[in-house]
């Protein structure tokens, strides 16, 4: 049974229904990788995926360490990782975007039409149903796009909890060259996580998704955590 979303986001991107489409891996697109997720205005369609896709969310404040902690997921449980910063990064570099490259480096969030694109994309390549999307949704107006153009929910959703000296002090000694790992825009990121992000926290925890993880500690003690996390949810998933 295929069900259809339709959406419109103001901006820049329509979606519409469609009778035709192509398939790729249970999501099906019309017309979907032609053009630039920057310059997005075709008329796609989208149903959402296999019966037995499995998406996870992973939240946390920057340098909480969910890339840290995706990277061991994917090692031991079997799933594909999609990092919405790292999707975020290559598209600037492909698109010689000066508009993500100025959000990113002001610590804001990039529309949701440009990332929500770059996640169905990574969504519907490759065969695998197990899906890690980390740094994404950045705000209640991401979640919604994402809900409305996929018609998907994550199954489930880690959130690691870190303070906010812990944050700054690991963003600052990460050392990979980053524009936005510097405390200006440290300020306005954890600004940023508090106004937008958190809600979508308070929205997941309502619904029952939310699995609170203690981001302090080394990695292994807190890959012990999300272990017992995963134990939990693969009965119900
Ligand atoms: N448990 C931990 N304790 C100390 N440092 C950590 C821990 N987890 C990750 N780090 C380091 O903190 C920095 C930020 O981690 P990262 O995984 O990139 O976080 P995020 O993706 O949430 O911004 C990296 O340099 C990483 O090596
Ligand atoms: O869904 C997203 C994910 C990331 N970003 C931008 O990309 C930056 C870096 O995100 P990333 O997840 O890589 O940072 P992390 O939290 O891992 O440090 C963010 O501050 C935002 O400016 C965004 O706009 N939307
Ligand atoms: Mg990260």
């Amino acid at each position: 049974m295929l069900k259809r979303a339709t959406a419109t986001l103001k901006s820049t991107l329509s979606l519409h229904i469609t009778k035709e489409g192509s398939k790729h891996n249970g999501y099906h697109f019309h017309r979907f990788t032609t053009g630039s997720p920057l310059h997005f205005q075709e008329k796609d369609w989208v149903c959402p995926k296999h019966k037995d896709t499995v998406i996870a969310f992973v939240l946390g404040g920057p340098g909480s360490g969910k890339g840290t902690q995706c990277e061991k997921i994917v090692e031991t449980f079997g799933f594909k990782h999609l990092s919405a910063g790292d999707l975020l990064r290559k598209e600037m570099v492909s698109d010689n975007s000066s508009m993500i490259l100025d959000t990113i480096r002001e610590g804001r969030i990039v529309p949701s039409a440009v990332t929500v694109k770059l996640i169905l994309r990574e969504l519907a390549s490759g065969d695998s149903h197990k899906f890690l999307i980390d740094g994404f949704p950045r705000s209640e107006e991401n979640r919604i796009a994402f809900e409305r153009i996929t018609g998907s929910e994550p199954n489930f959703v880690l959130f690691f909890e870190c303070p906010e000296k812990e944050m700054v002090k690991r963003v600052l000694s990460r050392n990979q060259g980053r524009i936005d790992d510097n405390i200006d825009t440290m300020k306005k990121r954890l600004k940023v996580f508090e106004a937008l992000n958190l809600p979508v926290v308070d929205y997941y925890a309502k619904k029952g998704k939310l699995h609170k993880i203690n981001a302090v500690g080394t990695e292994d003690e807190v890959f012990e955590q999300v272990r017992r996390v995963f134990a939990q949810v693969s009965t119900v998933t």
